[in-house]
């Protein structure tokens, strides 16, 4: 507690001498406010354990993610039954080899001739499956309620289907897939054990643990086997991407059965609930904010009167619909990690403090999403704040920044353009009448916003944040999407 340097950063005393309080935190799935708390009463540096400090200054947050020389703590390390990927390991030198074998995959470019994939998942299914919905109903109610953050995880588990393992899940379709309860285990047991580390020690609990891991290797290991088989009929995916790595390169390693099972498994954990709950947490913050779901529904409609919307439609023509996404991203972070990483030999100057070699450094994702001198008026749903060039669009970490940024950003947000841009493009959208949310709803929220309607200049470009339950277990999800995330969905006029 006295003798370290550490104990010259500001933190509660209990903090300093147990990790116990942040792992409680960690666990009831509340970390990212409890940090936050810790942040507005004690500054932008702030020790959240003995060991452990977070910071939430931009410019101290660049410095730490910004270079290799602060390498990820241990517990990103995965079970040694599977391959260290671009996620897990700790080695510069692996990760610098892995973007550069997997990154181009990434690319615009290669996402372009990807789209198709995308289009079909996450809009024509989308809209038959709104339509066959219609199609059930009697003809008196011309409107059907959907429980929307299902249906975009389905969406999103179908598009890394197509794109990660040549495969059509059909999961939107079926509103099921037996990846699903495995994907929740897997994310479940990461979480405890990254919580509570010497739960690995549990011989009966590690068993738990591998079991649903193993079923993943099998099936991505199938998907690799069948890719090979059908090699006269290369596709534009992920995993061709994967197998064709090092083929025509030199600077290039190719990957091994092993590294190629790790990588696709990884797509699937980082790749399916980050961009579904991204999508979740864009379409709550729009039912919440009528004012601003109509100005962007008008803007869309006005835009693209009539054919299938592309990233590069949306790129082009649609920046509020990109502003509305970003300040979604900022206000409601889909993985508001704390990004821990290790404090190199020698120790680093981070503002007043020194902190010595191997200190945890967390830049918390949420605490510099919610400091104002990053964003004004934080606590506000803003998208009008990405609408100009100003420093502030530089300061949004919700896929992290530095060498270690999120790899699948491009597609993440590819795939919300379109998605969302088609369905408020096709549908008209509002809370169901007799949705019992728990939320500070007012009666601006509840007008349909699919009529013209004269707003209050205050409201306008500026909303709230729904006060809808969530809990962040690696990535931040309503608790009980079932009475929370449903909205009713009809036909323009
Ligand atoms: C809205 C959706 C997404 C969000 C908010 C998001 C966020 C993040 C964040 C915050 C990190 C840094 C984590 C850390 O250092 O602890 C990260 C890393 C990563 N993400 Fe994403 N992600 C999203 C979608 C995706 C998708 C679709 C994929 C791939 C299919 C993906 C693949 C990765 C990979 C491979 C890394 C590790 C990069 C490295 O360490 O070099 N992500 N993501």
């Amino acid at each position: 507690r006295w003798v370290t340097p550490l104990s010259e950063v500001p933190g509660a005393f209990l903090h300093s001498i147990t990790s116990i309080p942040m792992r409680y935190h960690m666990l009831r799935g509340q970390l990212p406010e409890f940090i936050q708390k810790l942040h507005e009463k004690y500054g932008p540096i702030v020790r959240i354990s003995p060991q452990r400090v977070s910071i939430c200054d931009i410019s101290n947050v660049k410095q730490v993610l910004g270079s290799h020389a602060f390498v990820k703590a241990p517990s990103y390390d995965i079970p040694g039954i599977l391959e260290p990927n671009t996620f897990s390991t700790r080695s510069p030198e692996l990760s610098i080899e892995r973007r550069k074998q997997l990154g181009p995959g990434f690319s615009h470019k290669h996402l372009n001739s990807m789209e198709r994939n995308i289009l079909k998942h996450g809009v024509v299914n989308l809209q038959q499956k709104i339509d066959e919905l219609f199609k059930k109903t009697s003809h008196d109610t011309d409107a059907v309620v959907v429980q929307y953050h299902k249906w975009f995880s389905l969406i999103a588990l179908d598009t890394i289907g197509a794109l990660g393992f040549g495969q059509n899940f059909c999961a939107l379709q079926n509103e099921h897939h037996e990846l699903i309860p495995v994907l929740t285990r897997i994310r479940i047991f990461n979480y405890i054990t990254m919580t509570l580390p010497w739960l690995k020690s549990l011989p009966r609990l590690l068993g738990r643990r591998l079991k649903p891991l193993a079923a993943l290797m099998t099936f991505s290991a199938a998907a690799i086997d069948q890719r090979r088989k059908d090699n006269g009929h290369p596709k534009a995916d992920l995993l061709q991407m994967m197998l064709d790595s090092g083929r025509n390169d030199d600077h290039r390693e190719p990957l091994n059965d092993p590294q190629m099972v790790s990588e696709t498994i990884l797509h699937l954990i980082a790749g399916v609930d980050t961009t579904s709950v991204a999508m979740t947490w864009t379409l709550s913050l729009l039912l919440h904010n009528p004012h601003i779901l109509h100005r962007l529904t008008m803007d869309i409609r006005q835009e693209f009167p009539t054919r299938i919307i592309t990233f590069e439609d949306c790129r082009q023509r649609l920046p509020y619909l990109s502003a509305v996404i970003n300040e979604s991203l900022r206000i409601l972070s889909p993985a508001p990690s704390i990004l821990p990483r290790i404090a190199p030999t020698g120790g680093v100057r981070l503002g007043n403090y020194l902190l010595p070699a191997g200190t945890w450094i967390c830049s918390s994702v949420h605490s510099v999403h919610m400091n104002p001198a990053a964003f004004s008026s934080p606590t506000t749903f803003n998208p009008d704040r990405f609408m100009c060039q100003n420093q502030e669009r530089h300061n949004l970490i919700a896929f992290a920044t530095g060498v270690r940024a999120c790899l699948g950003r491009n597609l993440a947000l590819v795939e919300m353009h379109v998605v969302l841009a088609n369905l408020l493009r096709n549908y008209n959208l509002r809370f169901p009448a007799d949705q019992n949310t728990n939320s500070s709803i007012s009666s601006v929220s509840k007008m349909d916003s699919s009529t013209t309607v004269e707003f209050d200049d205050k409201l306008r470009g500026a909303g709230m944040v729904p006060d809808i339950p969530r809990r962040t277990w690696m990535t931040m999800n309503p608790i009980k999407p079932e009475r929370d995330c449903l909205v009713l969905v009809s036909r323009p006029e």
